[in-house]
């Protein structure tokens, strides 16, 4: 199965970065959580800190795991890690999506979130913040 990491990146106000797919890739123009596959022999911290320098040029600091979500878009199941981070240092840039949002959870809801990261939503509203 297919494994990807994505973090959620929480500000000081408890707000998250969502991020929009670019044109041209799988589920283009829905929102999600950024980070990416990981790599053989990687774990999903070490896939998360990766991902999110390449695409968003911060360095982050991770956090506590949320629970995994297994999906299939009809191209095979996914599974889907969800991992809470902070930005550590770095500025951000979307160098892979097509925007970048910091959201209310309130504002979430309202999003055209990718279908695998509603179950993801909803654990981290009911989650305390650490
Ligand atoms: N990164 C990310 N992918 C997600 C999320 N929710 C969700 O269903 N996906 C899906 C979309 C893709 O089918 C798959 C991973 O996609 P990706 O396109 O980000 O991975 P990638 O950059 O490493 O790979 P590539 O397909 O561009 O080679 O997971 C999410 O919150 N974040």
């Amino acid at each position: 199965m297919i494994r990807v990491v994505a973090g959620l990146i929480e500000d000081d106000q408890g707000r998250l970065l969502a991020c929009r797919r670019p044109e041209g890739k799988h589920l283009a123009g829905k929102w999600e959580f950024p980070g990416g596959k990981i790599e053989a022999a990687e774990s999903p911290a070490r896939a998360l800190v990766r991902e999110l320098q390449e695409e968003l040029g911060v360095t982050v600091d991770v956090g506590k795991a949320l629970t995994p979500v297994v999906h299939d878009y009809g191209r095979g199941p996914i599974e889907l890690i969800p991992l809470r981070c902070r930005i550590a240092s770095g500025s951000l840039d979307a160098r892979e999506h097509s925007e970048l949002r910091w959201c209310t959870a309130e504002e979430l809801t309202r999003l055209d979130l990718a279908a695998a990261d509603l179950p993801i939503l909803a654990e981290w509203m009911t989650s305390e913040s650490e």
